[in-house]
């Protein structure tokens, strides 16, 4: 069985699970620059409130279909090259496009166990492809790698998703710059539309089953992390997502809601920010209730820097001088975003010649505080 994009085909998210509610910011409002709704996504980015992270939810306003185009984001066509090339393609078919790991490229498809969930060794259950940015806009020229079949048939489509979802992405960006007083264009500089970067489309699948496992903390379907890199657009039906919120022990459900993206802020904006944004750490568990015996699908934009920005506290604003000023963390510099990247991939990864606890470690991001 599985979800694919129809809520009303998939048990519904289980009553009387506690869920951490998400600001609803409404991109129309966004995009005409309506004050309140501008200073609700800034503080939903930045609060250590206890009731908001780092991520916001981007409405589709009102749910009206001639209103979508408002973000234009349609990800029900795009889930579909999910079944295709993750559903339907043979195992040994998907492991011709096998992403190289040790190199840290992300890039391909992922066969599920093969990443770490924790520093005891446990592993993850999805399968997912990382579809890049730059060869959906390449094609048929190939920037970094090839893909299967079904992917290669729907290039056109993934192309639509991409524009979309970085136009999105710049949006949201534009607003960040201003509210940080950067100058003028200077968080789109970080990154250029015209450089390569490491922005992929995600599709991933963790597969339902007959019994509900009794969940433990060795059985997560994607283990704890920050996001990689500056945006994460993010579009799924059934449950499984949680945060840590800030200053707290506790991980809660995001409870995901039709015709809305949750848009999460990854470890790039939090250190470009001088950590006055949050990058909020987050993990998926398998699917709550009877909807554990359903496919979950998740369809994600990475949005990231350009692959040669420096990772560094963008101390051209005053208030990210300050900000750094007053932070006890040391802030990254001298790296690039491509590097930053590249380390957290390679040791997301089981490698068996690395121990999982100093894997783990490697893998760290802006985790915890610590950058
Ligand atoms: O599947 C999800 O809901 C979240 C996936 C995620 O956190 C990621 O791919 O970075
Ligand atoms: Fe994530």
């Amino acid at each position: 069985m599985d979800s694919l994009v129809d809520f009303s085909a998939n048990p519904s998210f289980p009553e009387g699970i506690p869920t951490h509610p998400l600001e609803i910011i409404n991109y129309k409002l966004l995009l005409a620059n309506v004050k309140p709704e501008v200073e609700r996504l800034w503080h939903a980015c930045k609060t250590l409130g206890f009731n908001l992270s780092s991520s916001v939810s981007v409405e589709s306003t009102d749910g009206l279909p001639d209103s979508l185009s408002e973000h234009g984001i349609q990800p029900e066509e795009v889930f579909e090259i999910g079944s295709q090339s993750l559903r339907n393609l043979p195992f040994e078919e998907k492991l011709k496009f096998l992403h190289d790991a040790n190199a840290g490229q992300s890039f391909g498809y992922k066969p599920p166990g093969a990443n770490l969930t924790n520093a005891s060794g446990g592993v993850d259950t999805v399968e997912w492809w990382n579809i890049a940015k730059d060869d959906v806009r390449s094609y048929p020229e190939v920037t970094y790698r090839t893909y299967a079949t079904p992917i290669n048939d729907a290039m056109d489509k993934l192309k639509g998703f991409v524009d979309k979802s970085e136009s999105v992405s710049r949006t949201l960006l534009k607003i960040l710059n201003d509210k940080l007083c950067l100058p003028e264009g200077f968080l789109e500089s970080c990154h250029a539309p015209t450089e390569l970067s490491m922005s992929e489309v995600t599709l991933i699948r963790n597969p339902g089953v007959e019994e509900a496992p009794t969940f433990s903390e060795e059985q997560l379907a994607i283990g704890a992390h920050t996001d990689f890199g500056s945006i994460s657009l993010l579009h799924n039906i059934l449950g499984g997502l949680q945060v840590l919120p800030p200053s707290t022990k506790e991980w809660i459900y995001i409870k995901p809601l039709d015709g809305h993206i949750v848009c999460n802020l990854g470890d790039a904006l939090a250190v470009f920010s001088g950590g006055i944004l949050r990058s909020n750490l987050h993990r998926v568990i398998p699917q709550p209730g009877p909807q554990i015996h359903w496919d979950r699908w998740t369809l994600v934009y990475f949005f990231r820097p350009h692959g040669t920005c420096e990772m560094r506290a963008l101390v051209e604003s005053e208030d990210v001088k300050e900000a750094v000023r007053e932070s006890t963390n040391p802030f990254p510099h001298g790296i690039s975003a491509i590097e930053w990247f590249q380390r957290r991939t390679k040791y997301f990864h089981k490698d068996e010649n690395i121990s999982a606890a100093e894997s783990w470690k490697q893998a760290k991001g802006t985790e915890h505080g610590e950058f």
